[in-house]
C-alpha cells in the first residue's frame, strides 16, 4: 500500500487545517494510500516531518497550512535522496506558489485538485544554504524590510518594500552591486535586484510573466540607480508585466549567480529577511513533483 503523510499547521490562515483533514483522508483512502496525520506545533516541525517523511520513504506529503508550513516542507525534501510526491492545499494569505502552480486558493478546491492523477516538477532555487521557490530580492530596499508592516507584507510581498523605499526617496538611491552569472558580470550601481523563479511573486502575476515554475532558470532583473520619476514608471511596468523591457533595466537568465557588494545589503528571500551579502544562489531544476489540476 502506498503511504501518505499530510503535515497540518492547525495555526495557519483563519485556523481551519483541521477541518479538512477527513476529506483528505477519504480522498487519498480511495487512491490506495495509507494515511499518516502530523500535526504541527512549532517553527521547523513540517521540515523535520517532511524529512522523516522522506527517509522512511512515504510516497507523498501534502502541506496544509500557509507559504511559512509549505517552505518548511519544501525544505525538508530537497536535500533528499528520495522526495516523495507533494500536495498543496494553500491556507494562508499569499500562497505564491500555489498561485503560480494554478492550484485554487480556495481550500475546498484545493483538497479536490488531490484527486488528480497530474503532476508536474518544478525548480527549487537554493539561497546560501536554504531554499526558495518564488523570489530573491536585493538592495536599498531590501533594508527597508523593517518599516513594513505585516498588512502591506501579505498584500504586496516583496513589492511592499518599494513602495516603502519610495515614501523616504530622495537623491541617489543606488547601491555598488557585482553580480556573477554563469560566464558573464554585471557590475554597476543598483536600484534593487530580483531573482524570480515563477511568474507569481508577493501576489503580483504579472512581476515576471515569462517565468515558467520548470524553465530552470532565475529571471533577474537590474533596476538600475534611477530617479524618482523614472522608479514610478518602472513600479507600474511591474504591474503592466512588462518590466523587463524597460531602459533602466537590465533583464538576464541564469542557473547560477554569485551577487557580492562593498555595502552591507540585506537581502529578501521569499518575503523573509535573508542572509546578507555575498551570496550564492543557483537553481535545481525540476526538482520536486507537485500534484496539479
Ligand atoms: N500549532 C502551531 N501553533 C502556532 N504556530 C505554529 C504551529 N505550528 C507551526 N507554527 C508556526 O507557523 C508558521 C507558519 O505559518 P504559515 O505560514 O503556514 O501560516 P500563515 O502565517 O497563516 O500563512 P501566511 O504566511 O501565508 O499568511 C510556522 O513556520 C511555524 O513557526
Amino acid at each position: 500500500m502506498m503511504r501518505a503523510m499530510l503535515i497540518v499547521n492547525p495555526s495557519s490562515g483563519k485556523e481551519e487545517a483541521v477541518d479538512y483533514v477527513e476529506k483528505i483522508e477519504e480522498i487519498l483512502n480511495g487512491k490506495g494510500y495509507e494515511v499518516k496525520v502530523s500535526q504541527t506545533e512549532k517553527e521547523f516541525d513540517a521540515m523535520k516531518y517532511c524529512q522523516n517523511a522522506c527517509k522512511d520513504e512515504f510516497d507523498l506529503v501534502v502541506s496544509l497550512g500557509g507559504d511559512g508550513t509549505l517552505n518548511e516542507t519544501i525544505n525538508g525534501m530537497v536535500d533528499q535522496t528520495h522526495r516523495p510526491l507533494l500536495g498543496i492545499v494553500p491556507l494562508g494569505t499569499v500562497n505564491d506558489f500555489a498561485r503560480a502552480l494554478k492550484i485554487p486558493l480556495e481550500p475546498k478546491k484545493a483538497v479536490d485538485v488531490l484527486r488528480s492523477d497530474r503532476s508536474k516538477k518544478v525548480d527549487i532555487g537554493r539561497f546560501n544554504d536554504r531554499y526558495f521557490v518564488n523570489i530573491v530580492a536585493v538592495g536599498a530596499l531590501a533594508e527597508a524590510t523593517y518599516e513594513v508592516s505585516p498588512e502591506q507584507k501579505t498584500k504586496f510581498g516583496p513589492l511592499s518594500y518599494v513602495m516603502e523605499g519610495l515614501k523616504t526617496l530622495s537623491g541617489n538611491t543606488g547601491y555598488p552591486l557585482r553580480i556573477e552569472y554563469e560566464d558573464k558580470v554585471w557590475e554597476g550601481e543598483s536600484f534593487l535586484f530580483l531573482a524570480a523563479l515563477t511568474n507569481s511573486t508577493g501576489g503580483l502575476e504579472n512581476l515576471s510573466p515569462q517565468a515558467e515554475v520548470n524553465d530552470g532558470l532565475l529571471h533577474c532583473y537590474v533596476i538600475k540607480n534611477v530617479n524618482f520619476v523614472r522608479l514610478a514608471t518602472i513600479v507600474s511596468s511591474i504591474l503592466r508585466g512588462n518590466l523587463k523591457d524597460q531602459s533602466d533595466v537590465e533583464y538576464f537568465t541564469a542557473q547560477n549567480l554569485e551577487i557580492t557588494s562593498s555595502e552591507n545589503l540585506v537581502t529578501n528571500v521569499d518575503g523573509e529577511e535573508g542572509d546578507s551579502l555575498p551570496v550564492s544562489i543557483h537553481v535545481k531544476p525540476s526538482h520536486i513533483d507537485v500534484i496539479v489540476e
